[in-house]
């Protein structure tokens, strides 16, 4: 077989990896997706060993450490959830939220205009993170109001294309300061070749010198978006997860792991530990 025939058929098949993922996500549920990943065990503010408070606990020292601030942060697939901003954006003065599913989008500016009909009260979450921060619980309205404030739109996205934002997404010239993303790009990505690329792509959105933030699972294979609705994911560990940000050109700063507890795997998916890397691009 020629080579020009190989490198139609292996394009043929990505593109086709592409469709099923895409078909699968038709069905994805944001308030079911958060309900099974978002409220207690998972997220029980009162248990140090919770998957949630490790994840703000990492994100917190990743953006209050001094080396990460200034203009723009972007979050990519921020899916129906804001937890992973609560952090940056009281570092940066314009965040864009982002996500595939207009679904998600609906749901992320439900919250944003404070109508108070989003899927999820994200109070406790704004609360631990005041706390992180050493202040008073009760600023956790002053937070909320911070994060509408710098919130510059809420954008879609496709980590698939080598321009993953929409042509008029105003990010500067040289590319967003810091980039965000938890939970994506192995979620969405039907092989490691296809993980590797999204990875590349979102690169091309920040500036050189700026810094990645990915959470992301490790053992993973599948999760269930919504009732009935299992997404495939690309199983990754450490070694895989560093030698992608290596082939992409990233420096790892910091990589944390964390194993979840018997009593976490509550049947959602088959994710057997969370991942927290803290890269930059040169
Ligand atoms: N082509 C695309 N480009 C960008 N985003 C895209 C694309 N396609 C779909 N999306 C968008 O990406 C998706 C992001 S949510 C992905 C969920 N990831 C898996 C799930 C998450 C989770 C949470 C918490 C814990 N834990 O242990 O506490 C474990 C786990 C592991 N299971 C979704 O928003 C979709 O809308």
């Amino acid at each position: 077989m020629d080579q020009k025939v190989k490198t139609e058929r292996k394009e043929s098949e990505q593109k086709k990896g592409m469709e099923a993922m895409v078909a699968c996500y038709q069905g994805f549920d944001p308030a079911a997706y958060l309900q099974y990943n978002y409220t207690p065990p998972r997220a029980d503010f009162d248990r140090p060993d919770s998957i949630v408070p490790w994840k703000l606990g990492c994100l917190h020292r990743a953006f209050t450490e001094g080396d990460v601030g200034g203009g723009v942060l972007v979050d990519v697939g921020s899916g129906p959830t804001i937890y992973q901003v609560l952090s940056g954006c009281e570092v940066f003065d314009k965040l864009f939220l982002t996500d595939f599913l207009e679904v998600n989008r609906q749901e992320l500016r439900r919250w944003l205009g404070g109508e108070g009909c989003s899927s999820l009260d994200w109070t406790p979450y704004l609360k631990h993170v005041c706390k992180l921060e050493g202040r008073r619980p009760s600023a956790w309205s002053e937070k909320a109001a911070r994060l509408r404030s710098v919130v510059s739109d809420v954008l879609s996205i496709d980590v698939h294309r080598p321009n993953p934002l929409p042509l008029d997404a105003q990010l500067p010239a040289a590319g967003a300061d810091c980039l965000v993303s938890s939970f994506c790009l192995e979620s969405v990505s039907p092989d490691l070749a296809s993980f590797d690329r999204a990875l590349g792509h979102i690169g091309s959105l920040l500036r050189p010198g700026g810094h990645l933030l990915l959470i992301g699972a490790l053992g993973e294979s599948y999760y269930m978006g919504g009732p009935g609705v299992r997404i495939p994911v690309v199983p990754l560990d450490e070694a895989q997860v560093c030698a992608s940000l290596k082939a992409s050109g990233y420096t790892l700063v910091r990589l944390e792991v964390y194993t979840l507890p018997q009593d976490m795997r509550v049947g959602v998916d088959d994710v057997t530990g969370v991942f927290f890397v803290k890269a930059r691009k040169p």
